[in-house]
Protein backbone atom coordinates (compact mmCIF):
# COMPACT_ATOMS: atom_id res chain seq x y z
CA UNK A 1 0.00 0.00 0.00
CA UNK A 2 1.42 3.32 -1.08
CA UNK A 3 -0.16 6.65 0.11
CA UNK A 4 0.56 9.61 -2.07
CA UNK A 5 2.12 12.67 -1.04
CA UNK A 6 0.19 15.79 -0.05
CA UNK A 7 1.42 19.00 -1.28
CA UNK A 8 3.78 20.08 1.19
CA UNK A 9 5.36 23.78 2.03
CA UNK A 10 6.81 25.72 -0.85
CA UNK A 11 10.56 24.11 -0.61
CA UNK A 12 13.26 26.10 -2.63
CA UNK A 13 14.07 23.58 -5.54
CA UNK A 14 13.77 20.11 -4.08
CA UNK A 15 13.75 19.37 -0.63
CA UNK A 16 16.33 16.31 0.33
CA UNK A 17 14.27 12.93 0.69
CA UNK A 18 14.92 10.91 3.53
CA UNK A 19 13.56 6.79 3.37
CA UNK A 20 13.12 6.03 7.31
CA UNK A 21 12.94 2.14 8.04
CA UNK A 22 12.10 0.31 11.13
CA UNK A 23 12.87 -3.10 12.54
CA UNK A 24 9.08 -4.41 12.94
CA UNK A 25 8.63 -3.89 16.67
CA UNK A 26 7.24 -1.29 18.39
CA UNK A 27 10.26 0.05 20.71
CA UNK A 28 12.09 0.47 17.29
CA UNK A 29 8.85 1.96 15.11
CA UNK A 30 7.88 4.30 17.81
CA UNK A 31 10.88 5.67 18.05
CA UNK A 32 12.05 6.00 14.28
CA UNK A 33 8.74 7.95 13.91
CA UNK A 34 9.94 10.44 16.32
CA UNK A 35 12.74 11.20 14.21
CA UNK A 36 10.71 11.25 11.36
CA UNK A 37 8.40 14.19 12.70
CA UNK A 38 11.58 16.10 13.55
CA UNK A 39 13.09 15.90 10.06
CA UNK A 40 9.99 16.59 8.48
CA UNK A 41 9.55 19.61 10.97
CA UNK A 42 12.62 20.44 9.44
CA UNK A 43 11.15 20.55 5.71
CA UNK A 44 13.11 17.22 4.92
CA UNK A 45 10.86 15.02 2.75
CA UNK A 46 9.88 11.54 4.62
CA UNK A 47 9.35 8.12 3.04
CA UNK A 48 8.65 6.33 6.04
CA UNK A 49 8.74 2.30 5.07
CA UNK A 50 6.79 0.14 7.59
CA UNK A 51 6.26 -3.71 7.71
CA UNK A 52 2.87 -4.88 6.12
CA UNK A 53 1.82 -5.99 9.55
CA UNK A 54 2.94 -2.62 11.30
CA UNK A 55 1.18 -0.47 8.82
CA UNK A 56 -1.69 -1.85 9.41
CA UNK A 57 -2.11 -2.36 13.11
CA UNK A 58 -0.47 1.37 12.99
CA UNK A 59 -3.94 2.25 10.49
CA UNK A 60 -6.51 0.39 12.58
CA UNK A 61 -5.03 1.00 15.92
CA UNK A 62 -3.91 3.75 16.18
CA UNK A 63 -6.25 5.94 13.52
CA UNK A 64 -5.11 9.30 15.38
CA UNK A 65 -1.31 8.62 14.96
CA UNK A 66 -1.74 7.61 11.44
CA UNK A 67 -3.51 10.42 10.03
CA UNK A 68 -0.85 13.45 12.44
CA UNK A 69 1.58 11.51 10.24
CA UNK A 70 -0.06 11.72 7.29
CA UNK A 71 -0.63 15.56 7.67
CA UNK A 72 2.73 16.35 8.07
CA UNK A 73 4.12 18.05 5.33
CA UNK A 74 6.02 15.89 2.77
CA UNK A 75 5.16 13.00 5.07
CA UNK A 76 4.55 9.34 3.17
CA UNK A 77 3.91 5.54 4.80
CA UNK A 78 5.00 3.07 2.09
CA UNK A 79 4.73 -0.66 3.25
CA UNK A 80 7.18 -3.57 2.70
CA UNK A 81 6.61 -7.45 3.20
CA UNK A 82 8.46 -8.80 6.23
CA UNK A 83 8.16 -12.50 4.59
CA UNK A 84 6.84 -14.10 7.26
CA UNK A 85 3.08 -14.84 7.93
CA UNK A 86 0.58 -12.57 9.63
CA UNK A 87 0.01 -14.50 13.03
CA UNK A 88 4.00 -15.47 13.05
CA UNK A 89 4.79 -14.78 16.69
CA UNK A 90 6.69 -11.61 18.09
CA UNK A 91 8.80 -12.81 20.97
CA UNK A 92 12.77 -12.53 21.76
CA UNK A 93 13.15 -16.48 20.77
CA UNK A 94 12.37 -15.47 17.38
CA UNK A 95 13.94 -12.69 16.43
CA UNK A 96 16.56 -14.48 14.61
CA UNK A 97 13.98 -15.58 12.19
CA UNK A 98 12.51 -11.72 11.66
CA UNK A 99 15.59 -10.44 10.59
CA UNK A 100 17.15 -13.90 8.58
CA UNK A 101 13.19 -13.57 6.63
CA UNK A 102 13.92 -9.73 6.19
CA UNK A 103 17.66 -9.66 4.69
CA UNK A 104 16.34 -12.67 2.52
CA UNK A 105 12.90 -11.06 1.14
CA UNK A 106 13.52 -7.42 1.25
CA UNK A 107 17.07 -6.64 -0.61
CA UNK A 108 15.35 -6.48 -3.92
CA UNK A 109 12.29 -4.92 -3.14
CA UNK A 110 14.61 -1.87 -1.39
CA UNK A 111 16.62 -1.83 -4.11
CA UNK A 112 13.76 -1.09 -6.66
CA UNK A 113 12.21 1.51 -4.77
CA UNK A 114 15.77 3.17 -4.07
CA UNK A 115 16.27 3.12 -8.63
CA UNK A 116 12.62 4.46 -8.68
CA UNK A 117 13.88 7.95 -10.83
CA UNK A 118 10.09 9.70 -9.98
CA UNK A 119 11.34 9.78 -6.06
CA UNK A 120 15.15 9.78 -6.04
CA UNK A 121 16.07 9.25 -2.24
CA UNK A 122 19.10 10.86 -0.71
CA UNK A 123 19.96 9.10 2.53
CA UNK A 124 18.55 6.34 4.26
CA UNK A 125 18.20 6.10 7.59
CA UNK A 126 18.00 2.44 8.64
CA UNK A 127 17.36 0.35 11.82
CA UNK A 128 20.42 -0.49 13.39
CA UNK A 129 20.06 -4.41 12.78
CA UNK A 130 19.43 -4.62 9.57
CA UNK A 131 22.72 -4.35 8.00
CA UNK A 132 21.60 -5.67 4.66
CA UNK A 133 20.17 -2.49 4.45
CA UNK A 134 23.91 -1.31 4.01
CA UNK A 135 25.09 -3.43 1.27
CA UNK A 136 21.76 -2.54 -1.15
CA UNK A 137 22.69 1.33 -0.24
CA UNK A 138 26.04 1.22 -1.31
CA UNK A 139 25.29 -1.10 -4.68
CA UNK A 140 23.02 2.19 -5.67
CA UNK A 141 25.22 4.38 -3.74
CA UNK A 142 22.72 6.63 -1.35
CA UNK A 143 24.55 7.69 1.86
CA UNK A 144 22.70 5.37 4.57
CA UNK A 145 23.22 6.61 8.22
CA UNK A 146 22.14 3.82 10.96
CA UNK A 147 19.83 4.46 13.93
CA UNK A 148 20.39 2.42 17.13
CA UNK A 149 17.34 2.69 19.26
CA UNK A 150 18.96 0.90 22.54
CA UNK A 151 21.44 2.81 24.75
CA UNK A 152 24.94 3.80 23.97
CA UNK A 153 25.94 1.83 26.86
CA UNK A 154 23.52 -1.67 25.53
CA UNK A 155 25.16 -0.47 22.04
CA UNK A 156 29.10 -0.72 23.56
CA UNK A 157 28.57 -4.00 25.37
CA UNK A 158 27.09 -5.36 21.89
CA UNK A 159 30.11 -4.46 20.61
CA UNK A 160 32.60 -5.49 22.56
CA UNK A 161 31.36 -9.43 22.58
CA UNK A 162 33.72 -10.53 20.61
CA UNK A 163 36.87 -9.75 23.16
CA UNK A 164 34.92 -11.24 25.84
CA UNK A 165 34.51 -14.17 24.28
CA UNK A 166 38.48 -14.03 22.93
CA UNK A 167 39.12 -13.45 26.50
CA UNK A 168 37.04 -16.53 27.57
CA UNK A 169 34.87 -14.71 29.87
CA UNK A 170 32.14 -15.89 27.89
CA UNK A 171 30.16 -17.91 28.49
CA UNK A 172 28.31 -17.81 31.63
CA UNK A 173 29.16 -21.36 34.24
CA UNK A 174 25.50 -21.02 35.91
CA UNK A 175 23.71 -19.23 38.48
CA UNK A 176 26.84 -19.15 41.35
CA UNK A 177 28.94 -17.38 38.12
CA UNK A 178 26.50 -14.07 37.87
CA UNK A 179 28.21 -11.66 39.96
CA UNK A 180 31.76 -12.02 38.02
CA UNK A 181 32.81 -8.95 36.77
CA UNK A 182 33.64 -8.68 33.40
CA UNK A 183 36.64 -7.17 32.16
CA UNK A 184 36.59 -6.17 28.40
CA UNK A 185 34.14 -3.52 28.06
CA UNK A 186 36.38 -0.75 28.43
CA UNK A 187 34.78 1.72 31.09
CA UNK A 188 32.76 -0.56 32.57
CA UNK A 189 35.63 -2.98 34.02
CA UNK A 190 34.36 -1.89 37.64
CA UNK A 191 30.91 -2.68 37.76
CA UNK A 192 29.72 -4.82 34.85
CA UNK A 193 28.88 -8.07 35.76
CA UNK A 194 27.88 -11.00 34.06
CA UNK A 195 24.77 -10.72 34.83
CA UNK A 196 24.57 -7.43 33.51
CA UNK A 197 25.05 -8.20 29.75
CA UNK A 198 22.85 -8.40 26.93
CA UNK A 199 20.41 -11.68 27.80
CA UNK A 200 21.77 -13.37 24.43
CA UNK A 201 24.98 -13.22 26.57
CA UNK A 202 23.30 -15.53 28.54
CA UNK A 203 23.57 -18.42 26.05
CA UNK A 204 25.45 -21.92 26.98
CA UNK A 205 27.33 -22.02 23.64
CA UNK A 206 29.16 -18.75 22.49
CA UNK A 207 27.97 -19.15 18.55
CA UNK A 208 24.27 -18.99 19.99
CA UNK A 209 22.66 -17.96 16.90
CA UNK A 210 20.81 -14.85 18.48
CA UNK A 211 23.98 -13.39 20.59
CA UNK A 212 26.50 -14.20 17.23
CA UNK A 213 23.59 -12.01 15.06
CA UNK A 214 23.25 -9.26 17.51
CA UNK A 215 27.22 -8.88 17.66
CA UNK A 216 27.47 -9.14 13.51
CA UNK A 217 24.77 -6.54 13.34
CA UNK A 218 26.56 -3.99 15.56
CA UNK A 219 29.23 -4.62 14.39
CA UNK A 220 28.12 -3.75 11.07
CA UNK A 221 27.71 -0.70 12.37
CA UNK A 222 30.98 0.50 11.54
CA UNK A 223 29.81 0.45 7.60
CA UNK A 224 27.26 2.76 8.03
CA UNK A 225 28.19 6.82 6.87
CA UNK A 226 26.50 7.77 10.78
CA UNK A 227 25.33 6.41 13.73
CA UNK A 228 21.98 8.04 15.76
CA UNK A 229 21.70 7.17 19.46
CA UNK A 230 18.11 7.94 21.58
CA UNK A 231 20.63 9.34 24.32
CA UNK A 232 22.26 12.39 25.17
CA UNK A 233 26.03 13.36 26.38
CA UNK A 234 25.26 14.13 29.99
CA UNK A 235 23.61 10.87 30.42
CA UNK A 236 26.29 8.50 28.81
CA UNK A 237 29.26 10.65 27.61
CA UNK A 238 32.14 8.48 28.72
CA UNK A 239 30.63 5.08 27.11
CA UNK A 240 30.31 7.25 23.74
CA UNK A 241 33.77 8.31 24.07
CA UNK A 242 34.23 4.80 23.44
CA UNK A 243 32.31 4.24 20.55
CA UNK A 244 33.82 7.07 18.71
CA UNK A 245 37.21 5.93 18.68
CA UNK A 246 34.63 2.60 16.10
CA UNK A 247 32.01 4.72 15.04
CA UNK A 248 33.26 8.08 14.46
CA UNK A 249 30.29 10.07 13.38
CA UNK A 250 27.16 10.00 15.96
CA UNK A 251 24.62 11.69 16.50
CA UNK A 252 23.31 12.02 19.80
CA UNK A 253 19.39 13.27 19.57
CA UNK A 254 17.62 12.04 22.71
CA UNK A 255 15.86 11.90 24.33
CA UNK A 256 13.54 12.01 21.52
CA UNK A 257 10.24 12.76 23.41
CA UNK A 258 11.70 15.64 25.02
CA UNK A 259 13.24 16.88 21.75
CA UNK A 260 10.08 16.46 19.93
CA UNK A 261 8.39 18.28 22.50
CA UNK A 262 11.52 21.23 22.84
CA UNK A 263 11.26 21.45 18.84
CA UNK A 264 7.46 21.21 18.34
CA UNK A 265 5.76 22.72 21.45
CA UNK A 266 2.33 22.25 19.86
CA UNK A 267 2.30 18.88 19.71
CA UNK A 268 1.32 17.04 22.94
CA UNK A 269 0.35 13.67 21.49
CA UNK A 270 4.06 12.90 20.95
CA UNK A 271 4.05 9.27 22.26
CA UNK A 272 3.09 7.16 19.41
CA UNK A 273 1.73 4.38 20.79
CA UNK A 274 0.77 1.59 18.26
CA UNK A 275 -1.87 0.09 20.55
CA UNK A 276 -5.36 1.31 21.76
CA UNK A 277 -5.05 3.43 24.73
CA UNK A 278 -7.16 2.61 27.78
CA UNK A 279 -7.67 6.35 29.17
CA UNK A 280 -9.51 5.62 32.16
CA UNK A 281 -6.60 5.25 34.56
CA UNK A 282 -6.36 8.93 34.00
CA UNK A 283 -9.49 9.50 35.82
CA UNK A 284 -8.70 6.98 38.48
CA UNK A 285 -4.79 8.69 38.89
CA UNK A 286 -6.61 12.46 39.20
CA UNK A 287 -8.33 11.40 42.70
CA UNK A 288 -4.96 9.58 44.33
CA UNK A 289 -2.89 12.00 46.67
CA UNK A 290 0.13 13.43 45.15
CA UNK A 291 3.36 11.05 44.18
CA UNK A 292 1.47 7.98 46.38
CA UNK A 293 1.14 5.47 43.39
CA UNK A 294 3.53 3.02 41.57
CA UNK A 295 3.38 2.76 38.13
CA UNK A 296 4.18 -0.79 36.62
CA UNK A 297 4.50 -1.76 33.23
CA UNK A 298 7.35 -4.13 31.08
CA UNK A 299 6.54 -2.40 27.91
CA UNK A 300 5.52 -4.25 24.90
CA UNK A 301 6.97 -7.47 24.02
CA UNK A 302 8.58 -8.56 27.94
CA UNK A 303 6.42 -11.53 29.45
CA UNK A 304 5.97 -13.33 33.07
CA UNK A 305 5.33 -16.70 34.35
CA UNK A 306 1.55 -16.45 36.14
CA UNK A 307 3.85 -17.47 39.32
CA UNK A 308 5.60 -14.30 38.30
CA UNK A 309 2.73 -12.08 37.84
CA UNK A 310 1.68 -13.09 41.40
CA UNK A 311 4.73 -12.67 43.40
CA UNK A 312 4.75 -9.20 41.86
CA UNK A 313 0.99 -8.74 42.61
CA UNK A 314 1.46 -9.82 46.32
CA UNK A 315 4.54 -7.39 47.32
CA UNK A 316 2.46 -4.42 45.71
CA UNK A 317 -0.49 -5.77 47.85
CA UNK A 318 1.99 -5.94 50.63
CA UNK A 319 3.48 -2.85 50.30
CA UNK A 320 0.60 -0.63 51.28
CA UNK A 321 1.04 1.69 48.23
CA UNK A 322 -1.21 2.25 45.60
CA UNK A 323 -0.61 1.04 42.08
CA UNK A 324 -1.41 1.11 38.77
CA UNK A 325 -0.14 -2.00 36.35
CA UNK A 326 -0.52 -2.32 32.66
CA UNK A 327 -1.28 -5.99 32.67
CA UNK A 328 -0.97 -6.42 28.23
CA UNK A 329 -3.24 -9.66 27.15
CA UNK A 330 0.23 -11.19 26.01
CA UNK A 331 1.97 -10.37 29.44
CA UNK A 332 1.53 -13.65 30.64
CA UNK A 333 2.68 -16.50 29.20
CA UNK A 334 0.73 -19.98 29.52
CA UNK A 335 -2.52 -20.33 30.79
CA UNK A 336 -2.19 -22.25 33.78
CA UNK A 337 -4.33 -21.76 36.42
CA UNK A 338 -6.28 -18.51 34.75
CA UNK A 339 -9.12 -16.73 36.71
CA UNK A 340 -7.51 -17.65 39.62
CA UNK A 341 -6.86 -14.84 41.93
CA UNK A 342 -6.43 -14.63 45.27
CA UNK A 343 -9.42 -13.31 47.09
CA UNK A 344 -7.21 -10.96 49.30
CA UNK A 345 -5.55 -9.84 46.26
CA UNK A 346 -8.32 -8.90 44.16
CA UNK A 347 -9.68 -7.21 47.45
CA UNK A 348 -6.73 -5.07 47.99
CA UNK A 349 -6.61 -4.17 43.85
CA UNK A 350 -10.11 -2.65 43.99
CA UNK A 351 -9.32 -0.92 47.46
CA UNK A 352 -6.05 0.92 46.09
CA UNK A 353 -4.91 -0.47 42.71
CA UNK A 354 -5.70 0.10 39.03
CA UNK A 355 -5.01 -2.66 36.09
CA UNK A 356 -5.48 -1.51 32.33
CA UNK A 357 -4.29 -3.19 29.07
CA UNK A 358 -2.42 -0.51 27.59
CA UNK A 359 -2.25 3.52 28.65
CA UNK A 360 -0.85 6.55 27.59
CA UNK A 361 2.83 6.21 29.44
CA UNK A 362 4.31 9.23 29.13
CA UNK A 363 1.11 11.04 30.40
CA UNK A 364 1.08 8.62 33.37
CA UNK A 365 4.82 9.27 34.06
CA UNK A 366 4.39 12.63 34.16
CA UNK A 367 0.97 12.92 36.20
CA UNK A 368 1.07 14.51 39.84
CA UNK A 369 -0.33 11.35 41.59
CA UNK A 370 2.70 8.71 40.38
CA UNK A 371 5.95 8.88 42.47
CA UNK A 372 7.68 5.54 41.26
CA UNK A 373 8.39 3.65 38.17
CA UNK A 374 8.32 -0.28 38.03
CA UNK A 375 10.08 -0.75 34.64
CA UNK A 376 11.35 -3.67 32.50
CA UNK A 377 14.34 -1.17 31.44
CA UNK A 378 13.24 -0.98 27.96
CA UNK A 379 15.26 1.48 26.54
CA UNK A 380 12.67 4.05 25.56
CA UNK A 381 10.69 3.54 29.29
CA UNK A 382 13.69 4.23 30.93
CA UNK A 383 14.27 7.71 28.80
CA UNK A 384 10.83 8.93 29.53
CA UNK A 385 11.04 7.82 33.21
CA UNK A 386 14.29 10.25 33.27
CA UNK A 387 12.54 12.60 31.75
CA UNK A 388 9.58 12.63 33.85
CA UNK A 389 11.63 12.69 37.05
CA UNK A 390 10.48 9.52 38.36
CA UNK A 391 12.60 6.99 40.01
CA UNK A 392 12.45 3.14 39.26
CA UNK A 393 12.83 -0.27 40.46
CA UNK A 394 13.98 -1.97 37.31
CA UNK A 395 12.94 -5.83 36.43
CA UNK A 396 14.48 -6.75 33.23
CA UNK A 397 13.83 -8.99 31.58
CA UNK A 398 16.02 -9.62 28.20
CA UNK A 399 18.06 -7.59 25.35
CA UNK A 400 19.55 -4.36 26.74
CA UNK A 401 17.40 -4.14 30.00
CA UNK A 402 19.71 -5.72 32.32
CA UNK A 403 22.82 -3.41 30.96
CA UNK A 404 20.06 -0.30 31.34
CA UNK A 405 18.78 -1.45 34.75
CA UNK A 406 22.61 -1.70 36.12
CA UNK A 407 23.26 1.79 34.83
CA UNK A 408 20.24 3.23 36.65
CA UNK A 409 20.74 1.98 39.83
CA UNK A 410 24.96 1.69 39.82
CA UNK A 411 25.61 4.70 37.74
CA UNK A 412 22.96 7.05 37.46
CA UNK A 413 21.83 6.48 41.22
CA UNK A 414 18.06 7.06 39.57
CA UNK A 415 16.26 3.96 41.03
CA UNK A 416 16.75 0.10 42.06
CA UNK A 417 18.07 -2.91 40.12
CA UNK A 418 15.84 -5.76 40.74
CA UNK A 419 17.56 -8.22 39.00
CA UNK A 420 16.25 -11.10 37.62
CA UNK A 421 14.80 -11.77 40.96
CA UNK A 422 10.96 -12.27 41.46
CA UNK A 423 9.78 -12.26 45.12
CA UNK A 424 6.94 -10.65 47.08
CA UNK A 425 9.33 -9.69 49.77
CA UNK A 426 11.58 -7.91 47.30
CA UNK A 427 8.82 -6.36 45.37
CA UNK A 428 7.51 -4.82 48.68
CA UNK A 429 10.69 -3.81 50.12
CA UNK A 430 11.73 -1.80 47.05
CA UNK A 431 8.31 -0.29 46.37
CA UNK A 432 8.37 1.12 50.06
CA UNK A 433 12.30 1.95 49.67
CA UNK A 434 11.70 4.44 46.38
CA UNK A 435 8.21 5.66 47.43
CA UNK A 436 9.27 6.58 51.30
CA UNK A 437 12.65 5.80 52.34
CA UNK A 438 15.13 6.53 49.77
CA UNK A 439 12.48 8.94 48.06
CA UNK A 440 14.57 12.04 48.85
CA UNK A 441 18.38 10.90 47.72
CA UNK A 442 16.45 9.24 44.16
CA UNK A 443 14.52 12.60 43.95
CA UNK A 444 17.88 14.49 44.02
CA UNK A 445 19.57 12.62 41.06
CA UNK A 446 16.09 12.21 39.12
CA UNK A 447 15.45 15.85 39.56
CA UNK A 448 19.24 16.56 38.34
CA UNK A 449 19.50 13.92 35.32
CA UNK A 450 15.90 15.56 34.07
CA UNK A 451 17.24 18.94 34.02
CA UNK A 452 20.26 17.72 31.88
CA UNK A 453 17.80 15.88 29.88
CA UNK A 454 15.74 19.55 29.19
CA UNK A 455 18.79 20.86 28.57
CA UNK A 456 20.66 18.81 26.16
CA UNK A 457 17.22 19.10 23.80
CA UNK A 458 16.75 22.87 24.10
CA UNK A 459 18.55 25.24 21.92
CA UNK A 460 22.22 25.43 22.19
CA UNK A 461 22.43 21.47 23.87
CA UNK A 462 24.23 18.46 22.17
CA UNK A 463 20.65 16.76 21.22
CA UNK A 464 19.51 19.73 19.68
CA UNK A 465 22.87 20.61 18.02
CA UNK A 466 23.34 17.04 16.67
CA UNK A 467 20.28 17.41 15.75
CA UNK A 468 21.17 20.38 12.86
CA UNK A 469 24.24 18.77 12.13
CA UNK A 470 22.31 15.60 10.93
CA UNK A 471 19.66 18.06 9.27
CA UNK A 472 22.77 19.93 8.05
CA UNK A 473 24.56 16.39 6.63
CA UNK A 474 21.29 15.40 4.99
CA UNK A 475 20.91 18.53 3.04
CA UNK A 476 24.34 18.07 1.97
CA UNK A 477 23.94 14.48 0.85
CA UNK A 478 20.96 15.89 -0.98
CA UNK A 479 22.64 18.69 -3.26
CA UNK A 480 25.68 16.63 -4.22
CA UNK A 481 23.38 13.86 -5.61
CA UNK A 482 21.35 16.95 -7.26
CA UNK A 483 24.97 18.17 -8.58
CA UNK A 484 26.02 14.79 -9.82
O1 LIG B 1 0.83 0.85 28.50
C1 LIG B 1 1.81 1.21 27.84
C2 LIG B 1 3.07 0.58 27.92
C3 LIG B 1 4.10 1.08 27.14
N1 LIG B 1 3.89 2.12 26.30
C4 LIG B 1 4.99 2.65 25.46
O2 LIG B 1 5.65 1.57 24.83
C5 LIG B 1 7.03 1.87 24.67
C6 LIG B 1 7.81 0.69 25.20
O3 LIG B 1 9.13 0.82 24.78
P1 LIG B 1 10.36 0.23 25.61
O4 LIG B 1 10.32 0.73 26.97
O5 LIG B 1 11.59 0.55 24.85
O6 LIG B 1 10.09 -1.29 25.72
P2 LIG B 1 9.85 -2.47 24.62
O7 LIG B 1 8.57 -2.27 23.98
O8 LIG B 1 10.05 -3.72 25.37
O9 LIG B 1 11.06 -2.20 23.58
C7 LIG B 1 11.95 -3.04 22.86
O10 LIG B 1 12.77 -2.09 22.15
C8 LIG B 1 13.56 -1.23 22.99
C9 LIG B 1 14.30 -0.27 22.07
O11 LIG B 1 15.14 -0.98 21.22
C10 LIG B 1 14.50 -2.04 23.85
O12 LIG B 1 15.20 -1.19 24.73
C11 LIG B 1 13.68 -3.06 24.66
O13 LIG B 1 14.56 -3.89 25.42
C12 LIG B 1 12.86 -3.93 23.71
O14 LIG B 1 12.08 -4.86 24.43
C13 LIG B 1 7.29 3.14 25.47
O15 LIG B 1 7.43 4.23 24.56
C14 LIG B 1 6.04 3.32 26.30
O16 LIG B 1 5.67 4.68 26.52
C15 LIG B 1 2.68 2.75 26.23
O17 LIG B 1 2.50 3.73 25.49
N2 LIG B 1 1.67 2.28 27.01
Amino acid sequence: MEQVPRPGPKYACYPPHVLIWPLPALGHVNSMLKLAELLSHAGIKITFLNSEHYHERLVRHSSDVFSRYMNLPGFQFKTITDGLPKDHPQTVDNFHELLNSLASVTPPLLKDMLTDAKSPVHCIISDGLMSFAIDVAKQVGIPIIYFRTVSACAFWAYFCIPEIIDAGELPIKGNEDMDRLIKHVPGMEKFLRCRDLPSFCRAEDPMDMNLQLVVSETRSSVRADGLVLNTFEDLEGPVLSQIRAHCPKIYTIGPLNAHLKARIPENTHSSNSLWEVDRSCIAWLDNQPSKSVIFVSFGSVAVMQRDQLIEFWYGLVNSHKRFLWVIRPDLISGKDGENQIPKELDKATKERGYIAGWVPQEEVLGHKAVGGFLTHCGWNSTLESIVARMPMICWPSFADQQINSRFVDEVWKLGLDMKDLCDRKIVEKMVNELLVERRAAFMKSADRMANLAIKSVNEGGSSYCNLDHLINDIRMMSSKSENS
